[in-house]
């Protein structure tokens, strides 16, 4: 198994030739009942990264994200956000913290009874507090342009297809500036066209805006699109980590699996 060691590299200031650490997991253990499910978890993300985590069902994903955002307590381990140590935060500081983080899950999650203009002002107002009914209309068409739909404003979330759901939750997510991103299946429930498009959107707008990503994917192509790295996880650990390219060529049986 063709492993990077990963190397501990917390608090080196984001100088000159560094880059900048924006999440550190270190040794993250995590079981439920007699179940481990988490058996020693340990990644870097730097500043502007994209990294798509891959791996089968049931493998604990979704559970690191969730430990992540303090959503789930570990039994072990540290998890590094932005400079904080996530479990030494009280509660009005992790609240504080999971502002700058967007989350993108598989039901876009909009609220069904606004419109996509209420939607996008409701996330505006309640996160930066923003009043000013020029400067949500202008945040609310800029962001419905970059997701390449300038129009939907005034629609409804039942009028929108699987695939708009998508971009107008990619939006409502973004609007806030979030400085990093969470991505849990983003290509679930479309069909193939329409999920290249929406890994192209995660893309572009890692590029725009400049986030930092974790990708959770079983979406090859996605995987291939979006990843500046990925990592697969297997049995509560990561296994393999490289680009996505590295990992295609790669001769081990366990890698070669993914991209047969
Ligand atoms: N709150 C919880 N209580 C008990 N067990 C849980 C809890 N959350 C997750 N699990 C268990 O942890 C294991 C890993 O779940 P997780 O959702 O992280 O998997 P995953 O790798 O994201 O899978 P998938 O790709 O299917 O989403 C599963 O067996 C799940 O049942």
């Amino acid at each position: 198994m063709e492993i990077a060691e990963h190397k501990a590299v917390a608090n080196e200031p984001a100088s000159k030739g560094k880059k900048e650490v924006v999440i550190e997991i270190k040794g993250l253990k995590k079981a439920f009942g007699d179940k481990q499910v988490l058996k020693g978890i340990d990644l870097v993300v730097h500043r502007g990264e994209n990294v798509v985590v891959l791996g089968r069902s049931g493998q604990g994903k979704s559970v690191t994200i969730q430990c992540l955002v303090g959503l789930l307590t570990p039994d072990e381990g540290t998890l590094n956000v932005l400079g904080q140590e996530v479990n030494k935060l009280d509660d009005k500081e992790l609240k504080e913290l999971r502002t700058k983080i967007g989350f993108l899950f598989q039901g876009a999650a909009l609220y069904d009874s606004m419109t996509v203009r209420e939607n996008m002002e409701f996330a505006l107002t309640r996160v930066l507090k923003i009043t000013d009914q020029s400067e949500l209309d202008q945040r609310v068409d800029d962001i419905l342009e970059s997701v390449g739909l300038p129009d939907a404003a005034e629609k409804m979330p039942s009028d929108l297809s699987g695939g708009m759901r998508k971009r107008i939750g990619l939006a409502r997510t973004l609007i806030v500036n979030p400085e990093i991103m969470l991505y849990d299946e983003p290509t679930t429930g479309l069909d193939p066209i329409t999920s290249r498009e929406i890994s192209q959107l995660i893309l572009d707008m890692q590029k725009k805006y400049k986030t930092t990503s974790i990708i959770i994917t079983h979406d090859m192509e996605c995987a291939k699109i979006t990843a500046d790295r990925v990592v697969i996880m297997d049995d509560g650990k990561y296994v393999a980590e490289g680009t996505f390219e590295e990992l295609h060529k790669s001769t081990d049986k366990f890698v070669k699996s993914y991209f047969i």
